[in-house]
């Protein structure tokens, strides 16, 4: 059975909310995945064991997960591909030519589909340029943010996304500073010609990393008017705190009224990064019952969850859409 496409399906019915998985890269630590290295949650896919022995641990692993956020009512999954930038790669893992790259990230995406079968939606995952110097929470881009040549890095993966069938949206997670906003809305249809959605790094104070209000996102968008890209689907936030994210998401949503939105926060523990370990959610306000009613009331259309968020925080989400739609 063909997928309907993304954009079709959200229109054809305005009450449809999809369900999201959960974080892949910590999903994968939690089964014991090292994933502490530049790559992050790439690393599985670099070893060629991976792809030569189908009864690798890793691949295991990698089916495991897919399955069970599957199992928990996940209908639109990524790919593990956030620290898969060819800058990143290239930098730090054996896989140096653009050529290898390009095979590499058609993998990816192959062996992810064959792992979700046809009928789910499959997303094209891209980190921000701030994962490959780990700036994505405080959305530091140094002194002239507005002089990165955002299209110059994301290029390589763009240009694979693109052309690949088998996904279906593509999604630039964790964006954190609003000269990336810009640029990557700044993009037509040649260069971004697939639908894809944009999710923000908010600080729980309800601005973006590099304090640009949610109103000032909002304009950046109206100011573009007609000329936005018309596979610009969603706008959303990603990876922030569970217990903020209703509201960070109703201000954005009172900000930008008629723009589809998604959320997909993360459990809301804290990584100590002295101690490297995560610090439990000790103020867990909400249950996803509530957080999930609230999103759906602020115009979110895809909820899922991010960093530290598990099968069973989907299979939560996934009964409270169900209850809510
Ligand atoms: N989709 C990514 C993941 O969970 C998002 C990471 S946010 C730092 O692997
Ligand atoms: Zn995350």
């Amino acid at each position: 059975m063909a997928r309907i496409p993304l954009k079709q399906l959200l229109a054809d019915d305005p009450k449809k909310v999809l369900v999201l998985d959960g974080g892949q890269g910590t999903e994968l630590e939690n089964r014991g995945i090292k994933v502490a290295n530049p790559v992050w949650s790439t690393i599985p896919f670099i070893s060629e064991s991976f792809w030569s022995d189908e009864s690798s641990a890793n691949r295991k692993i990698v089916e495991e997960m897919f399955n069970d956020f599957l199992a928990a009512g996940a209908e639109i999954l990524m790919t593990i591909t956030y620290q898969t930038s060819f800058k990143s790669v290239s930098e730090n893992t054996p896989i140096k030519t653009l050529a290898a790259y390009d095979n590499l990230l058609t993998r990816i995406v192959d062996f992810s589909r064959d792992c979700i079968g046809e009928e789910k939606h499959l997303i094209g995952c891209i980190g921000p340029w701030g994962a490959h110097v780990c700036c994505e929470f405080t959305g530091d881009y140094g002194p002239n943010p507005e002089n990165i040549d955002f299209y110059q890095y994301f290029k390589p993966q763009l240009d694979n996304f693109n052309r690949n069938e088998k996904l279906d949206l593509l999604g630039f997670e964790t964006i954190p500073n609003i000269h990336e906003l810009k640029a990557i809305l700044s993009w037509d249809e040649s260069i971004l010609s697939k639908p894809f959605y944009i999710g923000l790094s908010v600080h729980e104070h309800g601005v973006l990393r590099d304090g640009t209000t949610m109103e000032g996102v909002a304009k950046v968008i109206k100011d573009l008017g007609d000329k936005i890209n018309p596979n610009f689907l969603l706008l959303g936030i990603n990876c922030v705190s569970f217990n903020q994210s209703p509201d960070i998401l109703e201000s954005l949503h009172r900000a930008l009224p008629n723009m589809p939105l998604l959320a997909y926060p993360n459990s809301g523990e804290v990584y100590d990064t002295e101690k490297k370990i995560w610090l439990p959610n000790s103020d867990k306000l909400n249950s996803w019952d509530t957080v999930v009613k609230q999103y759906i009331g602020s115009g979110a259309r895809i909820i899922g969850g991010c960093c530290r968020t598990t099968p069973k925080d989907i299979q939560e989400i996934s009964a409270a859409v169900k209850k809510y739609t």
